[in-house]
């Protein structure tokens, strides 16, 4: 099977890559075209334009950075809506809002393409061992051509019906795991403040009802400070902004998570935006140290 791929961040390096490895003949496009090299080592062939690469394949998928990058790759020039047409299908796993994702949906399905969107969970480890969780919308029929690959890139995909779906639910876990971020790191600082050893409370976390990957995973490592970036700490901030804006518009009062987004902007006025989101921790350690 033959897709293109716009996009080579974090996830996208490594969802392409899998398809790749998997038999599947890629052709990719990245804003900075330099960061294709890899995926062409490994048999990937490239497009110099989103509109080459929705050209030369039936189905295109994309997961860039925001919803302002999502529009513009569809939207600008030398963009996919100058080649999408009735035998083509456009897949953004990109985490936007409902109403951007609608935008792109109206306007490939205008020319005749198909439309899906399919944001993920899990972050670079699981797309790079083929982990994701798929949360899918849009075509029901597109869904069905993308299943094989959808096989590779996650070990379990929803479809949710109608598009937007999928983004409201990406948000809402992103919301949920922004939000105990704040609370796990609150919780290691009140553990050392208190003359407790973090270690320990990382510990007894882990053999409890609320043990977890993200405490597990993220722990040992902010407790070293070391954030090196698996989900980026601007995409965690970026979330909440989306998911407050969800609840706003659904007159859904939401104070922990608007205390947590504030956290997240805080960290980001620190400087803290490329960090992985677990740096948050450093907002609270602030905090904690000053009072
Ligand atoms: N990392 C994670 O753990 C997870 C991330 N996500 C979501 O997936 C998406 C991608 O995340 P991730 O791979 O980490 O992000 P990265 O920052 O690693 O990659 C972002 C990608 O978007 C491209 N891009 C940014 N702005 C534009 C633009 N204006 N026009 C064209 N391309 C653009 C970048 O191109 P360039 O290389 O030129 O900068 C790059 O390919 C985000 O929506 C994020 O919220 C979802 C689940 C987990
Ligand atoms: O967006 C990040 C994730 O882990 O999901």
């Amino acid at each position: 099977m033959e897709v293109g791929f716009l996009g080579l961040g974090i996830m996208g390096k490594a969802m392409s890559m899998n398809l790749l490895k998997n038999g599947f003949k890629v052709t990719v496009w990245n804003r900075t075209l330099s960061k294709c090299n890899e995926l062409v080592a490994h048999g990937a062939s490239v497009g110099q334009t989103p509109a080459e690469v929705v050209k030369k394949c039936k189905i295109t998928i994309a997961i860039l950075s925001d919803p302002a990058a999502a529009l513009s790759v569809v939207f600008d020039k030398d963009g996919v809506l100058e080649q999408i047409c009735s035998s083509k299908g456009y897949i953004d796993m990109s985490t936007v809002d409902p109403g951007t994702s609608c935008k792109i949906s109206e306007a490939i399905t205008s020319k005749g393409g198909q439309f899906l969107e399919a944001p993920v969970s899990g972050s670079k480890q699981p797309a790079e061992t083929g982990q994701l969780v798929i949360l899918a919308a849009g075509e029901k029929a597109l869904y069905d051509a993308a299943v094989p690959a959808f096989g590779i890139l996650g070990n379990k995909s929803f479809f949710f019906g109608q598009v937007g779906n999928g983004a409201k639910m990406k948000l809402v876990v992103n919301m949920i795991m922004a939000s105990m971020m704040i609370t796990f790191s609150e919780g290691l600082v009140l553990a050392d403040r208190s003359g407790l050893n973090p270690h320990d409370l990382l510990d007894v976390l882990d053999l409890g009802a609320i043990a977890n990957p993200m405490f597990k995973g993220k722990g040992p490592a902010m407790l070293q400070n070391n954030y090196s970036p698996a989900c980026p700490l601007k995409y965690a901030q970026k979330d909440m902004r989306l998911a407050l804006a969800l609840g706003d518009e659904n007159a859904l009062p939401m104070p922990v998570a608007a205390a947590a987004s504030e956290a997240f902007k805080k960290a980001r006025s620190m400087g803290l935006g490329d960090l992985d989101f677990s740096a948050v921790f450093e907002t609270v350690k602030v905090l904690k140290h000053s009072s």
